[in-house]
């Protein structure tokens, strides 16, 4: 039987601490687990030239190329997604997190488990914990919702339902521009074989309350995103930031009716490293909660990504999805590395 991206995702059984977020609502300063001068560098520049591409334009698999090998990241406009869809969605999320920390804890992620409240899955590779809280849904949030909402949670299922849905068939738009500005011989065949349209996706709420002492922490700590790519909405609070080779964090700005999009590491794989995935980081606010809610779009956890065999002689050996994320899992930083031929 196939495997489930949520079956890929679980691994082994974890501290509490790396699964129960802080109770945001009785703690008002920050905590010594949570000062993160000492590992973290938090220089950044605020001012930012991401790139805005309107994916309607004429020129528009031409700017996504351009973008993906430069930023590894950008934003899009004309993207077809409602905004009352968006704003629907971003209001049940702000529900969410509103819950009182003993409801929320409710919907905890399991130990050895993948979807559900709680923190950051990377927070093990770091020595520090951050000042966030999530929710992951893949598939249906309904296991995780009724415990939520034991009399009402159909409207928050169906909400998060739509913007799934709404957020695959963007993906799936964006990933054939991508392609497209690989010039992707096969790309028929990576689109067939891999059976993109059966694609896997999970959604990743995020929230980052007021922080005190907020030079102090980090909302998210830098990572790549694993799968093909991440379409991520956030709401109107900065805090989303970006490395930049020879500048530094660079912050991505949140823009009215644009949406993020970031190249994952699977991506990275399938351009032969013409993509480099993009490290970014959420650095939080004093005065602002901010949310943000993360669509991870990738292929079957069964199917084999690889180099485009028009792109030069592999750099990365094949792998399949499972085994990227169970590399990844362990390794962080170093899965990609760890495919390397040669
Ligand atoms: O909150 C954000 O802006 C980023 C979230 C993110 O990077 C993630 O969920 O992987
Ligand atoms: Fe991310």
């Amino acid at each position: 039987m196939a495997t489930t991206l949520s079956e890929a995702y679980r691994d082994t059984p974890l501290q509490l601490k790396h699964i129960i977020p802080l109770d945001f609502d009785s703690i008002h300063y920050l905590p010594e687990s949570h000062v993160w001068t000492e590992s973290v560098d938090l220089l950044s520049v605020d001012e930012s030239d991401v790139p805005i591409i309107d994916l309607h334009a004429p020129d528009a698999v031409e700017l996504v190329g351009n973008a993906c090998r430069k930023w590894g990241m950008f934003q899009v406009i004309n993207h077809g997604v409602p905004r009352s869809l968006l704003g629907d969605a971003e209001s049940h999320v702000r529900r969410l997190f509103g819950l009182p920390a003993h409801r929320k804890l409710q919907a905890l992620r399991s130990p050895g488990g993948a979807t559900g409240y709680g923190v950051a899955r990377i927070s093990p590779f770091f020595s520090k914990l951050m000042w966030h809280e999530g929710f992951t849904i893949m598939g249906s949030s309904l296991e995780h919702a009724k415990l939520l909402w034991p009399q009402d949670y159909e409207e928050f299922c169906s909400a998060m339902d739509n913007y799934q849905k709404q957020m695959k068939s963007l993906a799936y738009k964006i990933l054939v521009l991508i392609l497209k500005s690989l010039e992707a011989k096969d790309e028929k065949t990576l689109i067939s074989t891999a059976s993109f349209q059966q694609s896997e996706g999970a959604l990743q709420l995020n929230s980052y309350p007021c922080c005190p002492n907020h030079n102090q922490a980090i909302g998210l700590a830098p990572h790549t995103d694993s799968l093909l790519l991440t379409i991520l909405h956030q709401n109107d609070t900065k805090g989303l930031q970006v490395l930049r080779e020879n500048t530094g964090w660079i912050t991505v700005p949140p823009v009215s009716e644009a949406l993020v999009v970031n190249i994952g590491d699977l991506l990275n794989i399938v351009s032969n490293g013409q993509f480099p995935t993009v490290y970014h980081r959420v650095v939080p606010n004093e005065t602002r909660h901010r949310f943000s809610m993360a669509y991870f779009y990738g292929p079957p956890v069964d199917s084999t990504v690889a180099p485009l065999s028009n792109l030069g002689s592999p750099r990365y050996r094949s792998v399949t999805v499972k085994e990227y994320l169970s590399i990844k899992n362990k390794h962080l930083d170093k899965a990609i590395p760890l495919l390397k031929t040669g």
